[in-house]
């Protein structure tokens, strides 16, 4: 049983060793595939491009937005009848290039999106969630499920639209204020309180992340522009409230 990651980037490489820390089955193997030259985590096995694709579970770790021509590439070599999921941030839009480049009746299709990274898994990946979206009706969906649950995730079912509903107004917009933040130059200070604090955790956890992530959410997540508005609005009734206390003075 060969389990392949395509893709050895931030998320890739942690996505890789995650998998052969908690093996699927006793005589699964870990292998991985990067363009450059990336520093191979520990139980992976480095394979070329077509090896990685001859897996029985192939895992997609690539940017959302390289991920429709990597499959219009590669999408003819990847192995008959295997298990096929990818794991972006977003879910519409990796859902459909998927269906359009891989015959949903001959690999089994699973969308998924683990809600965690190398930052906030840096303590385990006990009660974390995990977002799977069935695309093939496969009984090997079941399969992908119970090992998820069997190492101690959190698996929740969810069509690809709400996935990226949800996701714009809570990955999407600790992002967008991550980044603001940042732009802002928001440094530690002695006096710094928990608030204080926490916001700076979450500039440093998303500015962790490539800046192709920031923009790729931001970018396919239909959700993201009416989220990015909304935050307009609201920010905006705030400052229309403080004008108002000033001119009672
Ligand atoms: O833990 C990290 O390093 C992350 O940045 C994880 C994080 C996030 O927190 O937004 C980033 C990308 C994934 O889609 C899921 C979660």
């Amino acid at each position: 049983m060969q389990i392949g990651v395509y893709g050895l980037g931030r998320f890739g490489s942690f996505w890789a060793s995650m998998l052969a820390r908690h093996p699927f089955s006793s005589d699964a193997k870990v292998v991985g595939y990067s363009r450059s030259n990336h520093k191979l985590p520990f139980g992976v096995e480095a394979v070329s491009e077509d090896e990685v694709l001859s897996s029985d579970i192939l895992f997609f770790c690539v940017a959302i937005s390289s991920f429709e021509d990597v499959l219009k590439r590669v999408s003819s070599r990847i192995k008959k009848g295997a298990i096929v999921l990818d794991t972006c941030s977003v879910k519409t839009y990796p859902t459909m290039w998927m269906q359009n480049n891989l015959n949903k009746d001959e690999y089994c299709l699973i969308a998924s999106h683990p809600m965690f990274g190398p930052d906030s898994a840096k303590n385990g990946i006990k009660g974390l969630p995990i977002v799977l979206c069935k695309i093939s009706e496969d009984e090997r969906y079941t399969l992908i499920k119970d090992y998820f649950v069997r190492i101690g995730l959190d698996v929740l079912e969810m069509t690809p639209r709400h996935h990226d509903k949800e996701a714009a107004y809570s990955q999407g917009v600790t992002h967008f204020v991550g980044r603001t933040l940042s732009e802002l130059g928001m440094c530690p200070t002695p006096i710094a309180t928990q608030g204080y604090k926490s916001l700076m955790t979450i500039v440093e956890q998303t500015c962790n992340d490539p800046i192709t992530l920031f923009y790729d959410l931001q970018k396919y997540n239909p959700y993201a522009k009416e989220m990015r508005l909304s935050l307009q609005v609201a920010i905006e009734k705030v400052l229309n409230t403080l004008a108002e206390q000033e001119g009672d003075h």
